[in-house]
């Protein structure tokens, strides 16, 4: 099976191109693939399928002709991967498999719409965030407050005063599982003035990465939130670089790079 690496600020993933549908990404594969030591080494995976061979997507998504098939490393399925459409995106000009420089894709959260920026940047339309409420995130014994955001994939993204450079966050944070039953992805970040923050992950199904699109996002979303604001360009900061994100009155926008790095032969089997 054919492979390629690539990574959005350092969020990096395994692409199996399956135009035709037929590749069967079992959860053990997956988590063979991801394996930093005995695999290739990933936070997840993004099957390339033609929609027409998928049946988890919305008919608005369906009028897209590729699918992003998201896998967490621990073989999990989420909705939405923000980095993750941008290296899809990545993947479909590189291969000609998509025209122009704006264009869409389908995922489980719904259509994504992409547009490729004159310094080769992508930005992805990630839609309305959807706030619902408070909830905790406890980590190394301390407790930090958060706001609920719903990015078609649940986060639970918390200001905190310590800095968040010196977190532990070799471990799964505590959180609510009443308030996430499915689950949650969650951002702890220092606000920086009005318009930046520097953020960390923990996410569902991969532990902590470099960097999260729909993370990002939600961070714009809880900082804007901190300073009274619903609308703006956040600048932030991950490990693994700089994201922009706008947030308007009808949706949200996320930039950055996007590179493939590597292509190959999968020989690994089940
Ligand atoms: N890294 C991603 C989010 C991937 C999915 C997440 N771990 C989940 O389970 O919801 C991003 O860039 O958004």
């Amino acid at each position: 099976m054919r492979f390629l690496k690539g990574h959005g600020t350092e969020n990096d993933f395994v692409i199996l191109p399956d135009p035709d549908g037929v590749v069967d990404v079992s959860a053990a594969l997956v988590a063979k693939i991801c394996d930093r030591r005995a695999g290739i080494g990933a936070d997840g995976v993004l099957r390339v399928a033609r929609t027409e061979h998928s049946h988890e997507v919305s008919d608005q998504a369906a009028e897209a002709e590729w699918f992003m098939d998201y896998r967490n490393s621990d073989g999990s399925v989420a909705e939405m991967c923000g980095n993750g459409v941008r290296v899809f995106a990545r993947y479909l000009l590189d291969s000609k498999l998509v025209d122009g420089s704006e264009f869409a894709l389908a995922t489980r959260g719904g259509l994504r719409r992409v547009r490729v920026e004159p310094n080769g940047d992508l930005t992805v339309d990630m839609g309305r965030p959807v706030v619902h409420g408070e909830s905790a995130a406890s980590v190394g014994g301390h407790e930090y407050h958060g706001i609920c955001v719903d990015m078609g994939n649940p986060h639970l993204a918390c200001a905190i005063g310590d800095p968040v450079a010196q977190l532990d966050l070799s471990h799964q944070p505590g959180f609510d599982t009443v308030v996430f039953p499915a689950g949650v992805n969650i951002e702890l970040f220092n606000p920086v003035g009005t318009s930046r923050a520097v953020m960390r992950v923990f996410e569902r199904g991969s532990g902590e990465t470099r960097s999260c699109g729909t993370g990002a996002v939600a961070t714009a979303v809880a900082a804007a939130h901190l300073s009274g604001d619903k609308t703006g360009t956040w600048t932030i900061e991950v490990v693994g670089g700089t994201l922009t994100v706008i947030l308007d009155e009808d949706t949200s926008y996320l930039s950055g790079p996007a590179v493939i790095v590597a292509s190959g032969e999968l020989t690994l089997a089940e």
